[in-house]
């Protein structure tokens, strides 16, 4: 949290050398959710790295703040093995075997998107990040300890406050979990509110499928005679699909039911 914070203090010029707004880049600073994509923007800056395997990506991440670099390190590591921790308690979960999941996914990349929401003088007006599903299978999200912003949609009608909690992590599934149990897990729709008084920081960590993985219902979750709701797709395809988007949007996954 706090070297996060560190960065987003750096001056404007410092940061502009990582500044892009080209969403396969993997690693940039940008803002909004996707400058080339959307009509109204959001109160948000974010810094974006791929995290794994983390060789050959810590070299290209800032340098400045000097502890950086061995910070994010140190916690990208212990959030994927939670991650892969839970994603087996989710496949047991869901009567398969225990790897079943993070077979399919295949070696997984990793991302992190720093978020940064400026102290906002109208927050009436705008958002953090509109409402939006994680286009990914899990996210763990690091949140500010002081700030609240996060909020997930309950029963499709009411916005309900994650407030912090000390030492607490929230995990949000992702679109693909939704894919693969044939919607027996949702992907919740969530979405960050600012505010005028105090500026907030989150850490998201997600865990994304190899780009080459198949994703669609497992056949033992589509019941018998059933068709599965979702196709099977490559992530590859998902992915790109989400980033042509605005956010703002229907579920990206309605694009992938039945035969369509
Ligand atoms: O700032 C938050 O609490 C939410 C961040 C988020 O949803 C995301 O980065 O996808
Ligand atoms: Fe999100």
């Amino acid at each position: 949290m706090a070297v996060g914070l560190e960065f987003f203090r750096l001056p404007p010029e410092e940061k502009a050398k990582l500044y892009s707004d080209e969403p396969s880049k993997k690693i940039r600073l940008s803002t909004s959710f996707n400058v080339r994509k959307e009509t109204v923007h959001n109160w948000r800056d974010y810094l974006r790295l791929h995290c794994h395997p983390l060789e050959e990506f810590v070299p290209d991440w800032p340098s400045n703040p000097e502890t950086f670099k061995e910070i994010i390190s140190t916690y990208c590591c212990e959030v994927r093995l939670l991650g892969l921790r839970l994603l087996g308690a989710i496949s047991l979960g869901l009567g398969l075997e225990e790897d079943y999941i993070e077979n399919v996914l295949g070696e997984q990349e990793q991302h992190m998107a720093v978020n940064y929401y400026p102290r906002c003088p109208k927050p009436d007006l705008t958002y953090g990040l509109p409402k939006h599903t994680d286009p990914n299978a899990l996210t763990i999200l690091l949140m500010d300890p002081h700030v609240s912003g996060l909020q997930v949609l309950k029963d499709g009608a009411q916005w309900i406050a994650v407030d912090p909690r000390p030492n607490a992590l929230v995990v949000n599934l992702g679109d693909q979990l939704q894919a693969l149990s044939n919607g027996a897990y949702k992907s919740v729709w969530h979405r960050a509110v600012v505010n005028a008084a105090r500026e907030r920081l989150s850490v998201a960590s997600f865990l994304c499928p190899c780009n080459s993985a198949v994703i669609g219902p497992v056949a033992k979750l589509v019941g018998d005679g059933d068709e599965p709701v979702y196709r099977s797709y490559t992530y590859d395809e998902y992915y790109k699909k989400f980033w042509s988007r605005n956010l703002d949007q229907d579920h990206c996954l309605e694009l992938f039911t039945g035969q369509k």
